[in-house]
């Protein structure tokens, strides 16, 4: 038999029950639940990776709704588990949703909540500190002083990669990735190279006013370029960030022809996912080119890195934080939660997932509705009029 899993439980009574694989920060959304009816059940194992199994054992046989992480594989084995439970709901805390098996979800008539707005600044936020940190070798300088290394200042000390005048490269020019071209814009004055499938129409327009406002200044005027290819923004770019979802057409975008085309002292920046990136080459790319720098938020395999990674001086790697941040993560947990109760309540799912600020403003309560839903088309599921 297998080993009962450990929880904390909200609201013994309420007529819902909503299971989160997960704790998570704030207690708004818990408060959210069951006010309306939610016995709230929290997952409190140690283990920091659920597996299907653990998860099945929460769902047990009887549940309304799961908030589920991105650390889970949620797939046709939970998804059916889930739905012989009499539930209907299912939302991962993140924005990103490569770890769901929409298909599947679709199949058994559940709902796939993602939590999209909230994290867009933090996230964009950690990958200008990873670009500026590989730019001015923030991290091996720190680990210098730490080691009692300096002696004085010298010319040839840690000499970085100046940002101002250079151009950064976006690929991915969604929310995320629009909001990171925006801070090396208009903070260190970059010129814009960009790829998406899709034209990045304010963020093209932001360039323009900024541009003019700088000349109107007597500033070099900054500009942008909507490449053709995502070749053209490896060949031209100083600064590359990956802001893409990861999917069929972004798996190993950055693999060794990729890499052979970018600049030798250029620097490499992901905060996506990380198999955008083929790890193995890059750690080939950062052996063979010791001015080529990279900052990683996310890993291939994680939470491991690749072998030969950790002994790199000209990579900075920090562990999937891109989001955190108090506000933003409390957020995620209130959209998060919010998806679930508005299928469970059957509300109407918000009519853009680009303007979500309404959910998060703890003054008033939240609208009745799902905040985002991908799958709310292929179910059917109404739009809100607000
Ligand atoms: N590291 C983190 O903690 C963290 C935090 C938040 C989001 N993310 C990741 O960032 C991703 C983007 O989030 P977002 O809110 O900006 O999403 P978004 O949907 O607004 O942006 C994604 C963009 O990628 C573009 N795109 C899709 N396929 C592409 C391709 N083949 N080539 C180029 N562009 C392509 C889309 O057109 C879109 O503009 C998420 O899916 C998630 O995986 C990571
Ligand atoms: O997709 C996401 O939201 C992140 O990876 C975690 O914030």
């Amino acid at each position: 038999m297998a080993k009962p899993i450990s929880i904390e439980v909200w609201n013994p009574s309420g007529k819902y029950r909503v299971v989160s694989t997960k704790s998570m920060p704030g207690t708004r959304w818990i408060n959210l639940l069951t006010a309306q009816d939610c016995r709230v059940e929290i997952c409190t194992e140690k283990k920091t990776i659920l597996s299907v199994e653990d998860i099945l054992a929460l769902i047990g046989d009887r549940c309304d709704g799961v908030i589920g992480q991105l650390t889970e594989d949620w797939g046709e084995v939970l998804f059916s588990a889930l739905k012989r439970a009499g539930g209907t709901a299912f939302s991962n805390m993140a924005v990103g949703y490569n770890n769901v098996d929409v298909s599947a979800a679709n199949k058994y008539g559940v709902a796939v909540g993602n939590t999209p707005g909230v994290l867009t600044e933090t996230t964009a936020e950690l990958a200008a500190a990873l670009s500026l940190a590989a730019a001015r070798r923030i991290v091996e300088a720190d680990q210098f002083m730490r080691a009692g290394l300096y002696d004085g200042w010298l010319p040839h000390l840690f000499v970085g990669n100046l940002l101002k005048g250079q151009t950064v490269g976006v690929i991915g020019a969604g929310r995320i990735g629009s909001a990171y071209a925006r801070m090396m814009i208009e903070g260190f004055k970059m010129n814009l190279i960009y790829y998406d499938l899709y034209q990045a129409t304010r963020l093209e327009k932001f360039v323009t006013a900024y541009g003019q406002f700088l000349k109107a200044n007597g500033e070099q005027p900054v500009t942008w370029k909507r490449a053709a290819t995502m070749v053209d923004v490896l060949r031209e770019a100083d600064v590359i960030s990956l802001h893409p979802i990861l999917d069929k057409t972004t798996y190993h975008l950055i693999n060794k022809d990729s890499l052979a085309i970018m600049k030798k002292e250029a620097i490499l920046v992901n905060a996506s996912r990380g198999p955008v990136i083929d790890e193995a080459a890059l750690v080939e790319h950062l052996k063979a080119n010791p001015m080529f720098r990279v900052g990683l938020d996310v890993f291939e395999d994680e939470p491991f890195m690749k072998p030969g990674l950790a002994e790199q001086k000209n990579a900075v790697i920090v562990p999937h934080i891109a989001s955190a941040s108090k506000w933003t993560r409390e957020g995620m947990a209130t959209l998060a939660a919010l998806n679930v109760l508005g299928k469970i309540k059957g509300y109407p799912i918000w009519s853009d997932p680009n303007r979500v600020d309404v959910f998060l403003d703890e003054k008033s309560p939240p609208p009745s509705a799902c905040p985002s839903i991908v799958n709310a088309k292929h179910l059917g599921l109404t739009t809100s009029k607000l």
